[in-house]
């Protein structure tokens, strides 16, 4: 194997001459005398002369040739440098000397120095074969140093014998052999070879040489490797810098990459010009509260100038779906500025960090983009009570973070924090002091009123029918919040095209109230005529009862159709959300309440009565027993409140007990005083919803006051 010594300094390249040189230096020729080669043609030889340290330098036995008899190197030669030796006399002994050169060597050894030949360069033009094509990329030769191969990439390919031999299968082993970097294990292996392989006497030469091209082609190899190695490392190396710098830069790079969507939606802010107070019905104090925060937003000097102070956060409270998020960002879009939203359980992370990160990038963007509003959504789940439970191990952190940021800027600094949530109590203490989230704004359900106005504002998004009048839906959708006002018009408007309708009536409107309120109806279920009779005579019983007493609520409908887990229903509409009720109004309910089983015991007598009044003896006793436990409606128990009735005296529970016997049963024996009262009317009600099966206010009324009704 060609290896220089290692004196060389990395990266120099070796000239051809030292290469040449180095298969004649005295100094490095080390011929063996093994027992192949024990002629006296081979010896060991003095040096005569050294070359310069700094120049690398080869030998024979690193080439493998050192065992070479003579007439193999002039094939060898021959092979080279075909034509060569035509004609020439072969000496007898080695002579070297690097000054007189062939003359001076052939005395000394008695045969020609083909390797100063070799030097001159003449040769070359001579003969510009096999080895000067070596010899021409070998201008630039790699060095083998102590640090490893270096060399300027260029190579060429190199076509010789050892492609002849690789013909023969021997190559691929000789290649093998060269890439060992072992010196030592090296020329081993060539001996080896030589000996295992059995290699004819003929072949020798060729075998010799080719290992030495083999060389040639080896590194060129190794030096393609190693170049593509070396660039390899390089971009892994700028790669590892950019990665720390982007590390250095944002410790949560990382965290960024794999939380992109949380984060960017916390981030991005969103222009709300298009939702203004115009948007949110129903909820005008709400409205009213935060119109001076939108003034704040608009012309944030003027607040400063007159000294004034603006709370830092407002807290929405309410129920879901009561308007929060589009109040907020109704602030937003009334003062035309950034709006960035975030959702409190965003921030609730199992990684240490990361809610603190998001909440720190948050405001910083925010701040960036003054005046604007961040609004955090469910703010219980980021702010809440609860301390490092295992669940959210790292909420504590967050919330620190989210109190250290609302401290970190003036109030007059224009970013404005509205947080939204169902449970203000769950609220760390810590985020509700002055200085945080100061101010309190409630959104309650919308009223009559408000649940009108919203109805009003949604209906007018689709087609509907003029007689359609919102109020009435509004009279019967108590305690809807507005995103279940909005959702019923949908439903409204998605039956009508279901039912191929050009625009939506009442009909679909009460259609899917009573889907929301009770389920789904349930046309498939096949109800016999007995039992639809029952729930016939059962419903027109809590209509009558309606109908004739005085303090109950007006009837709104009554059908037979099942919905949900019901046969029949009759609703009643509030003219007004009752803030208040009398106890009038109360035994009025009651009465209405018993009106289905006494209807049940008149008609089919009392073995025919069905289980079908559970729910209406459960309504009528609640109230009885608010009655008498809450409302101080008992002359007996007085005005007196009684809360935990297990805890009670034995004594006081059955005078309670007693107490609420006695208003039921009176107020079941109105119920069958006034039916019997109305027997008639009773009658006509039940064949009516028999033939009709459901029967809006006004029909009932036609009905009742003995009037035919239309053909519909
Ligand atoms: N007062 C209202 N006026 C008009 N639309 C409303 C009103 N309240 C709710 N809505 C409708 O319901 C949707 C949901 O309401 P929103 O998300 O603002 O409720 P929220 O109080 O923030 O609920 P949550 O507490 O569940 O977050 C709104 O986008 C809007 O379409
Ligand atoms: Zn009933």
């Amino acid at each position: 194997m060609f290896s220089l010594s290692s004196t060389v300094q990395p990266q120099v390249t070796v000239p051809l001459s030292h290469l040449i040189n180095a298969f004649h230096s005295p100094k490095t020729i080390s011929i063996s005398v093994s027992a192949s080669a024990a002629q006296n043609q081979h010896r060991d030889v003095a040096t005569e002369h050294e070359p310069p340290s700094s120049e690398p330098v080869l030998n024979l036995r690193d080439l493998g040739l050192s065992e070479l008899k003579i007439g193999q190197l002039d094939q060898l030669v021959d092979n080279l440098l075909p034509g060569f030796f035509k004609g020439k006399k072969i000496p007898s002994h080695w002579h070297t000397s690097h000054v007189s050169a062939q003359s001076f060597f052939e005395n000394k050894y008695g045969y020609f120095d083909i390797f100063s030949t070799l030097r001159s360069s003449c040769l070359y033009r001579r003969h510009p074969r096999t080895l000067q094509s070596i010899c021409s990329d070998l201008q630039y030769w790699p060095v083998y140093t102590v640090s490893g191969f270096k060399t300027l990439s260029r190579t060429r390919r190199l076509q010789s014998t050892s492609e002849r031999l690789a013909s023969q299968h021997i190559a691929p082993s000789f290649v093998k052999g060269f890439l060992l970097r072992d010196r030592g294990s090296d020329v081993e292996s060539l001996d080896k070879l030589m000996k295992t392989k059995n290699i004819p006497e003929a072949h020798q030469d060729a075998f010799k040489t080719g290992f030495a091209e083999g060389f040639l082609k080896a590194q060129a190899l190794t030096q393609k490797t190693n170049d593509s190695l070396r660039r390899t490392r390089l971009f892994l190396l700028v790669l590892l810098l950019l990665g720390i710098y982007g590390l250095l830069k944002n410790p949560f790079l990382s965290v960024r990459f794999r939380t992109t969507t949380g984060l960017d939606s916390a981030v991005d802010p969103v222009q709300m010009k298009n939702v203004t107070f115009e948007h949110v019905k129903g909820v005008e104090e709400a409205k009213q509260e935060l119109q001076e925060v939108v003034e704040f937003l608009k012309n944030p000097q003027k607040f400063t100038v007159l000294g004034g102070k603006l709370p830092k956060g407002i807290l929405l409270v309410g129920p879901p779906g009561t308007g929060k998020t589009l109040l907020a960002r109704a602030v937003a879009g009334e003062a035309d500025v950034p709006f960035y939203y975030a959702s409190g359980s965003e921030f609730d992370e199992m990684f240490v960090g990361v809610g603190a990160s998001r909440i720190r990038n948050l405001f910083r963007e925010a701040k960036a983009n003054a005046p604007c509003v961040i609004f955090i959504d469910e703010l219980d789940s980021v702010g809440g009570k609860r301390i490092e439970s295992p669940m959210h191990p790292y909420s504590r952190q967050t919330i620190n973070q989210l109190l250290a940021e609302m401290d970190g800027f003036k109030p007059n600094e224009g970013v404005i924090i509205i947080g939204a949530t169902n449970f203000p109590e769950a609220l760390d203490n810590a985020l509700i002091r002055p200085g945080r989230f100061d101010m309190q704004v409630t959104v309650p359900r919308p009223d009559v009123k408000g649940r009108t106005e919203i109805l009003k504002w949604y209906l007018n998004k689709i087609k509907f029918d003029q007689s359609v009048d919102p109020e009435i839906i509004a009279r019967g959708t108590v305690g809807f919040s507005g995103a279940e006002l909005e959702n019923l018009v949908n439903q409204a408007a998605l039956k009508a095209a279901v039912d191929g309708k050009e625009m939506v009536t009442m009909k679909e409107l009460e259609f899917s109230k009573d889907k929301i309120l009770m389920g789904p109806e349930r046309r498939s279920v096949e109800i016999d005529n007995k039992n639809k009779t029952i729930t016939a005579y059962h419903e027109s019983g809590h209509a009558i009862i309606a109908y004739y007493t005085k303090d109950a609520m007006p009837i709104n409908k009554a059908t037979i159709m099942p919905r949900g887990p019901t046969l029949g229903h009759v609703s009643l509409l509030p003219e007004n959300d009752r803030w208040n009720e009398t106890r009038a109004q109360l035994l009025a309910q009651m009465d209405v309440s018993m009106g289905g089983r006494v209807a049940e015991e008149l008609i089919f007598g009392t073995d025919h009565i069905t289980t079908g009044a559970s729910s209406d003896f459960d309504n009528a006793t609640k109230i009885a027993k608010r009655m008498v436990t809450k409302f101080g409606m008992s002359e007996k128990l007085g005005v007196m409140t009684y809360n935990d009735t297990g805890k009670l005296s034995p004594e006081t529970q059955s005078a309670i007990e007693q107490e609420i016997r006695i208003l039921l049963r009176d107020s079941y024996e109105r119920a069958k005083h006034i039916l019997k009262t109305h027997a008639k009317e009773h009658k006509n009600l039940a064949e009516a919803l028999l033939t009709y099966e459901t029967l809006d206010a006004k029909e009932i009324q036609i009905v009742l006051e003995g009037k035919k009704l239309e053909v519909r």
